[in-house]
């Protein structure tokens, strides 16, 4: 793993934002993989400085998102449909039939794993994908578990993550309690990973994801395994390292 420590998230920001320009100038139809949560939302507002200015095109790019709430869809200000409009597709050239989200209200979810994961495999596989970590280790929502889950799959949340996201809702009460995400062998078979760690309050599941056992209670930890991982994290999250 190549760690990166910055002093800032503005810098963490710009440095992951980099990583997508560059992909994308290298490779005009990359197929990212793309995160939501707080930390990665001034990457995205890097990446539409750099769009504007020219930088970079993403009318051949494809996106994949790791996650989605169930029973929410793009009419949900809380949905991460809503998030990547908000944050970055409404903001950028990238073809709407481009863009992949796994769809939470589908009424066959497991169909809708299913395809999902076909889709990315018919893309030709995920060039770049962006992470985020949860507190408690988690990557997508991928939750610490006996086991590893492979593939795109239904989740039941985590009480840390419901507690942790719940920022985002009125209350606590209406937190989805279930999501889809990409499995930990979709997220592993990207061909480069990114992951932003930002704040106190994941320093330690980032120590533990670099420097820990390999084990599913930990899953960000499997990233060990991956030959081209980069972390980028600000003071306060590279705290313990
Ligand atoms: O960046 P945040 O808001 O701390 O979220 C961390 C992680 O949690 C999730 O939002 C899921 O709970 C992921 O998408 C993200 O990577």
């Amino acid at each position: 793993m190549e760690i990166i420590k910055v002093k800032s998230y503005r810098e963490l920001s710009f440095k992951a934002a980099q990583f997508v320009a560059s992909q994308v100038i290298l490779k005009p139809e990359s197929i990212l993989g793309l995160a939501t949560g707080s930390t990665p939302e001034g990457m995205y507002a890097e990446i539409i400085k750099m769009y504007q200015n020219g930088i970079v095109d993403f009318e051949k790019v494809t996106s994949f998102n790791l996650d989605e709430y169930i029973g929410l869809g793009k009419e949900s200000d809380q949905s991460y449909v809503y998030y990547m409009q908000e944050h970055l597709f409404n903001h950028i050239n990238i073809a709407l039939s481009n863009i992949n989200m796994p769809n939470g209200l589908a009424k066959d979810i497991e169909k809708e794993c299913l395809e999902y994961e076909e889709r990315i495999a018919k893309s030709g596989g995920l060039d770049l994908q962006i992470l985020g970590i949860g507190r408690n280790g988690h990557i997508g929502f991928n939750e610490p578990d006996l086991k590893f889950e492979a593939r795109t799959h239904v989740v039941m949340l985590d009480e840390q993550t419901i507690e942790d996201n719940s920022r985002f809702f009125e209350s606590i009460d209406q937190v989805p309690k279930m999501a889809i995400s990409m499995g930990v062998k979709t997220i592993m078979h990207a061909k480069k990973i990114v992951l932003l760690a930002s704040g106190a309050e994941k320093a330690e599941s980032v120590y533990k994801m670099i420097y820990g056992k390999i084990i599913p209670e930990l899953p960000a930890s499997v990233l060990q395994l991956h030959p081209n991982v980069t972390v980028i994290c600000d003071e306060a999250a590279a705290r313990l390292l």
